[in-house]
């Protein structure tokens, strides 16, 4: 092994050849230097590049030296016997020479390190004594004026003793053993320092061959570490980028929240290639305090939205969406979504009501990729798609012989498919009374059992439900279980529709128009501010993704250019834009049979459901909603082709 290359700095002639001999007695390899405090700086800084592993050094220098050097320091002092050996002498001198320790006399004592002791010692050996100075901070001259202004009789430390000859004067100096002991603690540090330094480098070479890159920042958001795959990933050397601002290297990544949350999440950025990455933040906490954050950066992990923007990964339970995808300036939503990005922190139901349209099913993906579930599925599940035997087959599962049809092997539910994860169950208030009373208790449980089973199985998933229906109302006219709402209501998210939040309309329109157009590889739009105004005006009763499909329809018939006001009330206010000759007719009824009659002529004009929906709008699970009112009549609806939404 490697010697310890250990220094002494000493301070003065007389210290240093004592610690010379000891050493050569001890056999110890220990190199003594002398320093004054004047260049005791120097001294160190020369010792420490000189390759020392540790400086043992006399204590009334430590502090000036402490913050120079990067190495241990073992602080050197008398100890307690070099003390009580230092008074034993005084008392002897002040018998032989006759002195009585007559009142008003006392033994002065100078030097703050052996103030105390010193004290304490006169007081057991019954000499008076007297604390003349502190000799910190105090220059000689000063030191001998304070002396001779006093007592008879003084007992400075070493570093005094060669200035004052007209005064006895009796040294406490540090002893064999203070000297042995700090040169063991010095080895004891140095080994420990040898120890941590191997471990380390275990976890640097460790961390250089995982497969993610791992970046460490401090609290000031400082780059504090970096492993060679973010090197790799980040096309920067570990020099260039140590010491310097987070946001430099990940402007788009908001290391606030995850320091300010203590959260752990995740966040796309796209790197020097043009690649995106999925960077996840952990925060590190040391004694309940915030000290920093990890970052490890993934090219496999984060799912890819293909073209058509939907989420390719193999269970396809994967969120997409963060809170910055949400766009909006309204400050009532903004702080929605503060409080959406706290309730991510905690494990209970969340309710998210809102109008179609107005992004329930964005803000629920981005509370889970907020959560610590983040890196678990994302079920969602829309209540409203299915009948409620199906609903109850595919929210539990099921076992082999359940019922006929059922699969051979049994079939895992969603519950169970979002294990260590969150469902999302939108359209809440379409379900039966009897699936209400089934899903309270998984609620409240947090465990279920597959149908035709009988073992109960427990999920730990958080539960995230949304509607557009009033639930209040439905429980007074006993349609909602009251129970169940408030199982679901623990923490509430309400999102305003668009025509509350008009001042959102033209970010909506440039960024749906950006992300539209690269998507349909189209020319992108300017909307005049008469095309602004119309859309201002409208009531925008599908709400944002009416708009989009506003602007889809736009991209696709003007392909560049300016669009107009005109070009605008054509589509918002002429019926649908592909048949613009044909006149929509819709008979006088109540407000409810005319959506249905306006559903049913687009439904027989496209004769596709998706295609419906764009047009109008609205969502499939709208259209399949509005319209299972009247599925008694089976055939006003098969009529028109129409399946169950997607
Ligand atoms: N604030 C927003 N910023 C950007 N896009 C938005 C916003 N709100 C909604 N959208 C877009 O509108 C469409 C509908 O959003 P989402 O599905 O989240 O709404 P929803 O409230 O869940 O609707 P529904 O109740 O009909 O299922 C999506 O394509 C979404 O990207």
């Amino acid at each position: 092994m490697q010697a310890d290359k250990i220094a002494l700095i000493a301070p003065n002639r007389d210290f240093t050849s004592r610690a010379l001999d000891l050493f050569s007695e001890w056999g110890e390899k220990i190199h003594v230097a002398m320093a004054s405090k004047e260049d005791v700086i120097l001294i160190a800084r020369q010792l420490s590049e000189k390759g020392a592993d540790a400086l043992i050094c006399y204590s009334d220098f430590v502090k000036t030296i402490k913050t120079t050097v990067n190495i241990p320091i073992v602080s050197l002092g008398p100890s307690s016997l070099d003390i009580l050996r230092g008074m034993q002498q005084t008392k002897e001198w002040l018998t032989q020479n006759g002195k009585h320790i007559a009142t008003g006399m006392a033994v002065g004592i100078i030097g703050h390190s052996i103030i105390d002791e010193t004290t304490i010692v006169g007081d057991i050996l019954g000499i008076p004594t007297r604390v003349l100075a502190d000799i910190q901070g105090t220059d000689m001259s000063g030191i001998l004026a304070i002396v001779r202004e006093v007592p008879d009789i003084i007992s400075p430390d070493g570093a005094l003793i060669e200035f004052i000859s007209d005064i006895p004067c009796f040294s406490v100096t540090v002893g064999r053993e203070a000297l042995l002991r700090s040169v063991r603690q010095a080895q004891e540090l140095v080994a420990a320092g040898r120890r941590e330094w191997a471990k380390l480098e275990q976890i640097k070479t460790i961390m250089d061959f995982t497969g993610e890159g791992i970046v460490a920042v401090d609290n000031q958001r400082r780059i504090t570490y970096v492993n060679h795959i973010a090197e790799k990933q980040l096309k920067a050397s570990k020099h260039q980028i140590v010491g310097k601002p987070a946001a430099t290297l990940f402007p788009d990544i908001n290391l606030d929240d995850a320091l300010r949350y203590a959260q752990t999440r995740i966040m796309p950025f796209v790197d020097g290639r043009e690649q995106m990455l999925a960077c996840r933040i952990v925060p590190m906490i040391i004694g309940g305090q915030t000290v920093g954050a990890v970052l490890t950066i993934n090219e496999s992990n984060f799912p890819i939205k293909d073209k058509a923007g939907k989420c390719t990964n193999e269970s396809g339970h994967k969120a997409t969406y963060c809170f910055d995808d949400f766009v909006t300036v309204n400050e009532t939503m903004k702080e929605t979504l503060e409080i959406a990005k706290s309730y991510a922190g905690v494990d209970s139901t969340i309710l998210i009501i809102g109008e179609t349209g107005t992004g329930k099913e964005i803000i629920a993906q981005s509370i889970h990729n907020y959560s610590r579930r983040c890196n678990g599925p994302f079920v969602a599940v829309n209540c409203a798609a299915l009948p409620e035997s199906l609903l109850e087959s595919e929210l539990f599962g099921y076992e082999y012989g359940a019922f006929t049809g059922a699969r051979k092997n049994g079939k895992k539910g969603l519950f169970e498919q979002a294990d260590q994860g969150t469902i999302f169950l939108d359209e809440i208030g379409e379900i039966s009374l009897g699936m209400q009373a089934r899903l309270l208790r998984v609620i409240q449980e947090r465990e279920i059992m597959r149908i035709g089973g009988d073992k109960i199985i427990p999920i730990d998933v958080g539960i995230i439900a949304a509607t557009h229906r009033n639930l209040p109302e439905l429980i007074e006219k006993g349609l909602f279980r009251r129970d169940l709402y408030h199982r679901l209501n623990i923490l509430q998210l309400h999102l305003l529709p668009l025509s509350a939040r008009k001042e959102d309309i033209p970010y909506l329109v440039e960024c749906i128009g950006k992300k539209l157009s690269a998507r349909l590889f189209k020319q992108p739009l300017k909307f005049s501010a008469g095309a602004m105004n119309v859309l201002a005006c409208y009531p925008w009763p599908g709400n944002v993704r009416e708009l989009e499909s506003v602007i889809e329809r736009m991209l696709i018939l003007k392909n560049g250019g300016v669009v107009t006001s005109d070009d605008i009330k054509k589509v918002l206010y002429c019926g649908y834009d592909r048949r613009d000759n044909e006149a929509l007719v819709v008979p006088r009824g109540t407000m409810e049979e005319m959506e249905r009659a306006i559903i049913r002529q687009v439904l027989k004009e496209t004769g596709n459901q998706d295609e419906t929906a764009k047009i109008l709008g609205i969502s499939t699970t709208t259209i399949w909603r509005k319209m299972k009112v009247c599925q008694n009549n089976k055939n006003n609806f098969i009529l028109y082709g129409c399946g169950k939404p997607n």
